[in-house]
């Protein structure tokens, strides 16, 4: 077994754990990964696209997709790096048992572009049919929305509607929707925008016995400085906030909206070529 497989088996939670929500509905198990320079950038300035991973982490990455049922990306990614979300760095000799992830785009508005790789491939018999998920407030049932849903299906999409917070879908929604639909693991790639969404949902205070959403995160950390004009993600909340958080908690106020920073052990490190791999379980 390769070490890149070796090392994503044993950092990955067991698919046979069946994982709930806090009110009891079953959801996939969320590994939340992606690449960045030393300065913490994941991509340049102004968003331009930028090919961190290594040869040899680039390959860890797709079979990380292999060993998930579901791969999603916001629509900002969609747009920027018109992705294909497929396992094709794996070796043929490899890819018997194996197939691609089922793309899944958070597009609350449908945006997504109907020439886009994803749906280009799927109509091509080259990849899996992609999932779009939009927002299933009314008020955007518009016309215009009506015309964009039916080419999008047109050109091959599902389109999925759920609730839909201030342009940001449910990620419980979202979870719940894709274990319903057969989904039992999900890897979110990004961007910046998802990145932090799911941080945030990891770090919301939860009862007791009730997992943390985002099981698994896995950063591969390239040995390169991007620069202050390059695209990073926040975790949600600073050190500052919590402190504001004792404070409404002194004054006996609500805190359930308050995020706390994401709870994180480390599990295991690698060097995958001149990359370092960083996994760790949220708890
Ligand atoms: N280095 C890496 O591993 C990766 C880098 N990227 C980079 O990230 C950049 C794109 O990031 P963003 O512009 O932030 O776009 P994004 O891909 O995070 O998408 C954000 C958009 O998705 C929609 N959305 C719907 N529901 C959402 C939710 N619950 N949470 C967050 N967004 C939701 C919103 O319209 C939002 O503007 C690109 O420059 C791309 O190259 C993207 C993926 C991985
Ligand atoms: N692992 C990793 N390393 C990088 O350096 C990256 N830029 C990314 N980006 C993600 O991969 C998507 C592109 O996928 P395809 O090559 O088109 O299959 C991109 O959209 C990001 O999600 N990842």
């Amino acid at each position: 077994m390769s070490a890149a497989r070796e090392f994503l088996l044993s950092v990955l939670p067991s698919q046979d754990i069946e994982k709930y929500d806090g009110e009891g509905k079953r959801i996939p198990s969320v590994t939340l990964t992606f690449a960045q320079s030393l300065d913490g950038k994941i991509a340049g300035s102004h968003g331009r696209q930028l090919t961190l991973s290594g040869p040899d982490s680039m390959l860890m990455t797709h079979w990380m997709r292999a060993m998930h049922d579901a791969i999603v990306v916001g629509i900002g990614t969609a747009h920027n790096d018109d992705p294909q979300l497929n396992v094709r760095l794996i070796p043929e000799a490899d890819k018997l048992h194996i197939k691609s992830p089922r793309p899944v785009v958070l597009d609350a508005y449908l945006r997504l572009r109907t020439d886009c790789k994803l749906l280009k491939n799927y109509r091509d018999g080259k990849g899996q049919q992609p999932w779009v998920f939009c927002a299933s407030d009314p008020e955007s049932a518009s016309t215009e929305r009506l015309a964009r849903k039916s080419a999008l299906e047109a050109a091959g999409a599902v389109v999925y509607e759920i609730p839909c917070v201030s342009g940001l879908l449910s990620i419980l929604g979202l979870l719940r929707k894709l274990h319903e639909c057969d989904i039992q693991s999900v890897m979110v790639e990004g961007g910046a925008s998802v990145i932090n969404t799911f941080m945030k949902q990891a770090s919301q205070p939860r009862g007791p016995g009730e997992p943390p959403v985002v099981d698994t995160l896995i950063v591969t950390v390239a040995p390169t400085i991007v620069g202050d004009d390059g695209l990073g993600y926040t975790v949600g909340v600073s050190g500052d906030k919590l402190s504001v958080s004792d404070h409404l908690v002194l004054l006996g106020m609500p805190t359930e909206s308050l995020y706390q920073i994401p709870k994180f052990t480390h599990t295991r490190t690698a060097m995958m070529g001149r990359d370092t791999i960083i996994a760790g379980k949220f708890i």
